[in-house]
C-alpha cells in the first residue's frame, strides 16, 4: 500500500523540553489516521510541524516522505510537488523559486517527495505544497488563520477557490458573507476544513474537526473526511479526543496511532483500538478509557455525584437501551457504512456496573 511516511522526528524547544522524541508514523493513502493521545502529548505540534510550522529556536530534526511517484492512483509526480510540474507561478517564472526553496534547480526538485522537516528549505517545500493544495492544514484554532477584516468569500478568493461550497459541511453559503468573528468556534472549523479539502489535499492534517461539534455535526465531519479518503485517495492524519465520533464513524481499517509523550507508542487498525486488544497496555488502557459507544452513555455516577438511588433505577434502564442496539450501529450512522465499528463486549460493560466502578469500559481491558 502507499504510504507518506514521516519518521525520527524530534521537536525540542530552546529552555530543553523535547516535545516529540524519536516520532515515526505511516499513514496510509485512503485511509484515515487518526491520531489519539493524552493532552500535552504532542498531537498539535506534529500537525503544525507537518505544516511547516515550528515554535521559534525550536531544534527539529525528521523527514516527512510524500511516498508514490508518477503514474500510480491519487498520487503526483515528485517534481510536481516542488512545482516544476505544478502551476507555473508556483515556481520560478515571477521570481517565486523560493516556493519549493530550491531556486528551481531540477535535480533539487526531484528530491522534494522527501523533505527534511528540520530545514529552512524543508519548512518552504511544505508551504509550497500548500499553496499548491497538495498539501492541506485544518488547525485546531482555525479562527486565528483567517484575517478578521476580510469576509469570507474574499478570502477563498484571494487563496484561489472561486466557488467555494460550505453547504457539504453543513452551513448556509450566505455564511460566505460574514466575517470571521461573525462564525461560531464550530462554524469556522467546518469553513477551515472546506478550505483544506478545496484542491483535493494528497495529505491532510487536521487538528481535532470535530471539537466544539454536536454529535450530529461530528458525524458529517467524519463522513467528509472519508470522502476525501475514498474519492481523492488522500491520506488523512486527524487528531481527536472523540473517540465516540470516531466510534461511530470510522471505518474498521483505518488506523489509530498512539502518542504517549511526543512518541508514537501504537498504530493499528480502529476496531482493534477500540476494542482494547492492541499490543501496546498505553493504548489499551486508553481505549478502555473511552465512552465508544457516546450516543447511549451509561450513567455511571459516583455517589458524592448522584446517590445509589439514581443508580438503582436509570442505571438498569440505560442498560436496558444499550442492550437493545444493533450489534453493527450500522443504523445509527450516516451514508454507506456498511463496515462499521464497533463490536462492544457488554458481559464485561454490565460486570462493571455490577462491580459499581466509576469507569468506562468496553471489551476485556486486558
Ligand atoms: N511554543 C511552545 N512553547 C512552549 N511549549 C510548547 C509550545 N508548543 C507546545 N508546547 C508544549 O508542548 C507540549 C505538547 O503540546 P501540544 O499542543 O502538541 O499538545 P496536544 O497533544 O495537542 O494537547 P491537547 O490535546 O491539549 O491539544 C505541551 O506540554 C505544551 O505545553
Amino acid at each position: 500500500m502507499n504510504t507518506i511516511a514521516v519518521s525520527r522526528c524530534c521537536l525540542q524547544l530552546p529552555a530543553g523540553d523535547r516535545i516529540l522524541s524519536d516520532l515515526s508514523v505511516e499513514l496510509p493513502m485512503g485511509r484515515i489516521t487518526w491520531l489519539v493521545g493524552e493532552s500535552g502529548a504532542g498531537k498539535s505540534t506534529l500537525c503544525n510541524l507537518l505544516a511547516g510550522l515550528t515554535p521559534a529556536r525550536a531544534q527539529v530534526t525528521g523527514h516527512l516522505d510524500m511516498g508514490g511517484g508518477s503514474g500510480e492512483p491519487g498520487t503526483r509526480g515528485r517534481a510536481e510537488e516542488c512545482g516544476t510540474l505544478g502551476r507555473a507561478d508556483d515556481c520560478g517564472t515571477r521570481g517565486r523559486a523560493d516556493d519549493c526553496g530550491t531556486r528551481g534547480r531540477a535535480d533539487d526538485c526531484g528530491t522534494a517527495g522527501s523533505v527534511d522537516l528540520g530545514t529552512r528549505r524543508g519548512r518552504k517545500l511544505l508551504a509550497g505544497m500548500r499553496r499548491r493544495g497538495e498539501l492541506a492544514w485544518a488547525p485546531q484554532n482555525a479562527m486565528d488563520t483567517f484575517p478578521p477584516r476580510l469576509r469570507l468569500r474574499e478570502w477563498f478568493h484571494r487563496a484561489g477557490i472561486e466557488s467555494p461550497d460550505l453547504v457539504p459541511f453543513g452551513l448556509e453559503n450566505t455564511m460566505l458573507e460574514r466575517h470571521p468573528h461573525e462564525l461560531s468556534g464550530g462554524q469556522i472549523s467546518r469553513v477551515s476544513l472546506a478550505a483544506a479539502l478545496a484542491h483535493s489535499p494528497r495529505l491532510l492534517v487536521c487538528d481535532e474537526p470535530t471539537a466544539g461539534l454536536d454529535p450530529g455535526q461530528a458525524d458529517s465531519m467524519v463522513t467528509v473526511l472519508d470522502d476525501c479518503v475514498r474519492g481523492g485517495g488522500a491520506a488523512v492524519l486527524a487528531v481527536t479526543h472523540d473517540l465516540s465520533s470516531m466510534a461511530r464513524n470510522a471505518r474498521p481499517d483505518d488506523q489509530v496511532a498512539v502518542i504517549f509523550n511526543g512518541h508514537i507508542v501504537d498504530a493499528c487498525s480502529v476496531e482493534v483500538f477500540l476494542s482494547t486488544r492492541a499490543d501496546n497496555a498505553y493504548s489499551r488502557a486508553l481505549a478502555a478509557a473511552a465512552p465508544v459507544t457516546g450516543a447511549h452513555p451509561l450513567p455511571l455516577a459516583p455517589d458524592h455525584l448522584g446517590g445509589r438511588g439514581y443508580r438503582e433505577g436509570d442505571e438498569l434502564r440505560r442498560l436496558h437501551e444499550f442492550e437493545q442496539l444493533p450489534d453493527d450501529l450500522t443504523g445509527a450512522c450516516p451514508g454507506d457504512r456498511s463496515g462499521t465499528f464497533p463490536h462492544v463486549d457488554r458481559t464485561v460493560v454490565r460486570e462493571t456496573i455490577e462491580c459499581d466502578r466509576v469507569e468506562w469500559t468496553s471489551g476485556d481491558a486486558g
